[in-house]
């Protein structure tokens, strides 16, 4: 502990804001991703303009119906150092707000370089910091230390990429390790390694995993114990690529109270009618509460 940690008033964890926000306003998460294709079906160009207009007006309807939103940052950056901007403002809005926002970045990298996406994304007062981020540990679980120890100081979270929802994704998560166990088996070894402390504490860790609604049974063939990692357990694919309520039952099981569903396209299509969007949000939170509360 430095002596400035010493200071700081003590933070909520992230595992604790996140499981009090999904206890109040459901299990769902939405995504803001915009893709060229919504911001013409939403009147908008695809400029930073565009950009900054449709992704305020989500988190507008959004706000109090979710427990998080979750910026793409591919479409942001896709705009440079204006969409950069406009990613800025969206997470700005979100704190202001009062809703949780996990920015979907996908970083990782060796240690040292680690340690600056960590700044960028994880520390107190940075432009682009985010309740939760996405990191990506191709670089094996101990590079995202850096990651890991900042967001524990500031009472973020991570969500590492463990089983996702594409289906390229099998050839590599699914495979062995030199130890045995698969890469995403092994992956979730690492987050409750991570996650000791909270589970002892008896709150939710905030070291997550990401694994998509589209899985199937992966989790149980490769013998992975979501329920033992005791972290959130973030799963894309909801929606436009295809997984609903039976398929979230069958790929979380037991672990499903640790759930935070996300989707994205299948709501943003709803807009740019505010009571549209809000109408989709709905019922795509209906879905996830029945499938992972029931
Ligand atoms: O395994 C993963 C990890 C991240 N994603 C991201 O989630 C959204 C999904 O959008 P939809 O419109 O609901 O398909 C998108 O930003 C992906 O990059 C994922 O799909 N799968």
């Amino acid at each position: 502990m430095t002596a400035t940690d010493q200071h700081r008033p003590p933070v909520a964890s992230f595992g604790a804001r996140l499981s009090r926000a999904m206890d109040e306003r459901g299990p769902l998460c939405v995504g803001i991703d915009p893709h060229p294709g919504l911001l013409e079906a939403w009147g908008l160009t695809d400029s930073a303009a565009g950009l900054r207009d449709f992704s305020l007006r989500a988190v507008e309807a959004l706000e109090g119906r979710v427990a998080a939103v979750k910026p793409q940052s591919a479409f942001f950056e896709r705009h440079g150092s204006a969409g950069l901007a406009v990613l800025e403002e969206v997470l700005a809005a979100l704190r202001e707000l009062g809703v949780l926002s996990v920015l979907d970045v996908k970083r990782g990298d060796i240690g040292s370089t680690m340690g600056a996406y960590a700044q960028a994304y994880l520390a107190d007062g940075a432009p682009l910091a985010a309740d939760a981020i996405t990191v990506s540990p191709y670089l094996g679980y101990g590079s995202l230390g850096p990651a890991l120890d900042l967001a524990a100081r500031t009472g973020r979270g991570v969500f590492v990429l463990a089983l996702t929802s594409n289906p390229e994704g099998a050839s590599i998560q699914h495979a062995r390790t030199a130890q045995g166990p698969a890469v995403a088996a092994s992956l979730a070894e690492g987050a409750t390694r991570s996650n000791a402390a909270a589970r002892q504490a008896g709150v939710l860790g905030s070291v997550g995993l990401v694994v998509g609604a589209t899985t199937g049974i992966a989790v149980t063939d490769l013998g992975i114990d979501l329920v033992g990692v005791n972290g959130p357990l973030l799963a894309p694919g909801v929606g436009a690529q295809g997984a609903a309520g039976p398929e979230l039952a069958t790929v979380f099981g037991p672990a499903r109270g640790n759930v935070l569903a996300s989707t994205s396209r299948a709501v943003l299509s709803a807009g740019p009618d505010p009571q549209g969007l809000r109408r989709a949000a709905d019922a795509a939170g209906e879905q996830a509460l029945r499938a992972l509360r029931h």
